[in-house]
């Protein structure tokens, strides 16, 4: 990680605008277990059709589940989801299974599958799930590269040809240029084939100072 911002100085990359520093959270040896069961529950709970006494058994159960987590509950920053990079999709159930393979200046590049959880219609990838998956990539290119955390300005989305569930894919993004705060990004997703199934451009702009 860089300590230098895009203007050379280290301030603004240590304050990242108004972001807290950030640390990073150790999970315990079962967190990616856990992750994926409730991975898992994501799926049936959006590919069941079960008997009403079922559902009322499920909803018991998550309940008592709920009342079991619910004391643990901490601030945003202080639970290991979404900050373990070992665990797919960082251990964030918001984000698709991805891993990272590749982060660096150059870029970064992530392999994973979308599940039964993120079905749009007719066997394909939900649209709203793909910017998802550019936008949090566009984040950690620039994280990669040594910039100050930014936000993103624009997003946009080529949907190229029909992104399936469950198969292995690659996404890959870089910053292709910068003006002063603007880092114009790029990114495809692609097949194992290397046909590409969606592309993006983004612009992600440094904080100021105090910004949220
Ligand atoms: C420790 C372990 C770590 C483990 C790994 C974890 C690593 C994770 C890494 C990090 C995590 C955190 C990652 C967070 C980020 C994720 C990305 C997002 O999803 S962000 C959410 C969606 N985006 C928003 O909600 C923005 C909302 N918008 C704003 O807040 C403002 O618009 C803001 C701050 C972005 C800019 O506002 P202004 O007032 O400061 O600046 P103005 O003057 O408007 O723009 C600056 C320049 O950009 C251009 N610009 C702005 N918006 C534009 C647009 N839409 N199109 C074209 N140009 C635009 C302007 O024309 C201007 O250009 P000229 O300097 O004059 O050349």
């Amino acid at each position: 990680m860089s300590e230098q911002n895009s203007r050379g100085g280290d301030d603004a990359y240590e304050h990242h605008g108004g972001f807290p520093v950030y640390e990073p959270v150790k999970a315990g040896p079962n967190f990616g277990r856990f992750v994926d069961v409730f991975r898992r529950l994501q799926d049936l709970a959006v590919s069941t059709h079960a008997p009403d006494d079922v559902v009322d058994q499920a909803i018991a159960q998550a309940e008592a589940l709920g009342d079991l987590l619910e004391p643990y509950k901490v601030g945003e920053g202080k639970s290991p989801a979404g900050f373990n990079v070992d665990i797919p999709g960082r251990g964030s159930l918001l984000l698709p299974p991805w891993t990272i393979e590749k982060f660096d200046a150059d870029g970064v590049r992530e392999r994973g599958h979308f599940r039964r959880y993120h079905l749009g219609g007719n066997g394909a990838v939900h649209g709203g799930t793909i910017p998802l998956l550019f936008d949090d990539l566009f984040g950690m290119v620039i994280h990669a590269s040594g910039r100050p955390i930014a936000r993103t300005g624009y997003l946009h989305v080529n949907y190229r040809k029909i992104t399936p569930l469950w198969d292995e894919l690659v996404v890959e993004g870089r910053v292709d240029s910068v003006d002063g705060r603007k880092a114009f990004c790029s990114a495809e997703l692609r097949d194992l084939d290397g046909t590409v199934l969606a592309d993006s451009e983004a612009l992600m702009i440094e904080l100021l100072p105090g910004q949220p």
